[in-house]
């Protein structure tokens, strides 16, 4: 069975209005503007050593002011968590839009690592100390740290990274701040922590999906709030996501606006609105009750979950429809607003998922009525630090369907162990 791939590059890629200036000079007058005279900080960003601050100027805001409902919890939270990511989802579609020119790095790990990465991470750090209320201690956790930018040969990539990051604020205009290259160096690693089961925790995956956004497919600025163990608040920027649904299972898009932002806080429900700026709408997962008229997303990457399993849960499940690839966490907000019916993620054995793979996403669709789980059915711990500790894969789909899908995966795990079993 064909598998339907979910692309929409060339479409995403026309319909963002960020500046295609990626590694171009930032001029040096414009630099100048920003250093004189300096101007008091927040705070909580004046022990912040590796920003300067500069005059504001008279720019008008391109993000648009997020609403922040009275009563609600983590409301501030949640509108810094939107303009963070918003923010970061601008720099990584200018570069996508010069993926050729920018260069990419490897990880030890082999995966790509992009300047957007980085570029990313830092603008939703520095979003997160400017708008979100100061708590007793900053803690981030995130993807990328600067180790690989320190070592000799990587100063041309910390330069591109400095000037886009420093260009992407002063064309946002919301603030007046200028990093320096140490400065940008430490501010990655302000993404260190380790999580946990105390205290607040920002979970960050600046770029999910990083082969996607290479080839020009789907990806996520992925952010989520650890509180006291437990997920709080998600949000998922999809720029090059249709806002309306996915369409039909050929991956042809119902609208033709494209880039959509999930959110979702605990208790509140779940909600998506356009990344350039729309009234957010409830959000929920389908109604479908039988499995037949299901519909599963998987990874793009066959390397990430395994596809002979995936198909044969399906196959158990009776679904008629062809798998739906796509990259990213996007997988989670799609699910969430009905796209589709099931998640089904089974990484090869060995590999341990990270919590920023997961955190925002999961939230995003048990806000929306749905449920995720490991295969055993247990609940995704994210009290566990930079790791989550679970059984075998994960899934997730509505509380209809959970039963019927558990017991598949079950069996076709069963099934596959004992065809692999040496006896
Ligand atoms: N061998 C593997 N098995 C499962 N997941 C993997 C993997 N290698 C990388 N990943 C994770 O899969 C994520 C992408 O998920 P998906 O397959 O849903 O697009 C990657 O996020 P990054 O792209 O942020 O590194 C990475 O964390
Ligand atoms: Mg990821």
């Amino acid at each position: 069975m064909a598998a339907a791939r979910v692309g929409l590059a060339s479409h995403a890629l026309h319909a963002s209005s960020s500046s295609s200036t990626l590694v171009r000079r930032l001029p040096h007058s414009r630099l100048a503007l920003l250093l004189y005279p300096p101007r008091i900080l927040p705070t909580y960003l004046r022990s912040c050593p590796y920003v300067s601050a500069a005059p504001a100027r008279p720019r008008p805001r391109r993000l648009r002011a997020m609403s922040q409902s009275a009563g609600t919890p983590y409301a501030a939270e949640l509108a810094a968590a939107k303009k963070a990511v918003a923010l970061a989802a601008r720099l990584c579609q200018s570069v996508q839009q010069n993926i050729l020119q920018a260069g990419v790095q490897s990880k030890p790990d082999k995966s790509p690592v992009t300047v957007a990465d980085y570029g990313s991470q830092i603008l939703v750090s520095l979003v997160l100390k400017m708008e979100a209320p100061p708590s007793d201690s900053f803690s981030l956790v995130a993807e990328e740290d600067s180790e690989e930018l320190r070592k000799d040969g990587a100063e041309e990539i910390l330069e591109n990274i400095t000037e886009l990051v420093n260009e992407t604020i002063v064309d946002d205009g919301s603030y007046s701040i200028f990093f320096s290259k140490e400065g940008i160096l430490a501010a990655i690693d302000d993404g260190k922590s380790e999580g946990g089961p105390s205290g607040r925790h920002w979970v960050l995956d600046p770029i999910d999906g990083t082969k996607g956004f290479l080839r020009g497919d789907q990806y996520a600025i992925a952010l989520a709030l650890i509180d006291e163990g437990k997920v709080v608040l998600g949000v998922l920027a999809c720029p090059n996501l249709p806002l309306g649904s996915i369409g039909n299972l050929n991956g042809s898009s119902s609208g033709d606006q494209v880039g959509a932002l999930f959110s979702a806080t605990i208790g509140c429900g779940a909600e998506v609105e356009s990344l350039q700026g729309s009234p957010p709408q409830k959000i929920s997962v389908c109604s479908i009750d039988n499995s037949v008229n299901a519909s599963f997303f998987e990874s793009y990457e066959a390397a990430h979950s395994m596809q002979d399993l995936t198909s044969s849960i399906a196959e158990k499940l009776g679904v008629q429809a062809p798998p739906v690839r796509i990259d990213s966490q996007a997988k989670y907000g799609a699910l969430a607003r009905g796209d589709g019916a099931i998640y089904l993620r089974f990484p090869h054995t060995g590999y341990r998922e990270k919590i920023w793979d997961h955190a925002a996403g999961s939230i995003v669709v048990t806000e929306a009525g749905g449920v995720v789980t490991d295969a055993s059915g247990n609940d995704l711990d994210f009290s566990k630090g930079r790791f989550l500790d679970l059984d075998t894969g994960i899934i997730a789909t509505n509380k209809q369907l959970m039963p019927s899908l558990l017991k598949a995966v079950q069996e076709a795990i069963k099934e596959k162990n004992q065809a692999t079993s040496p006896l």
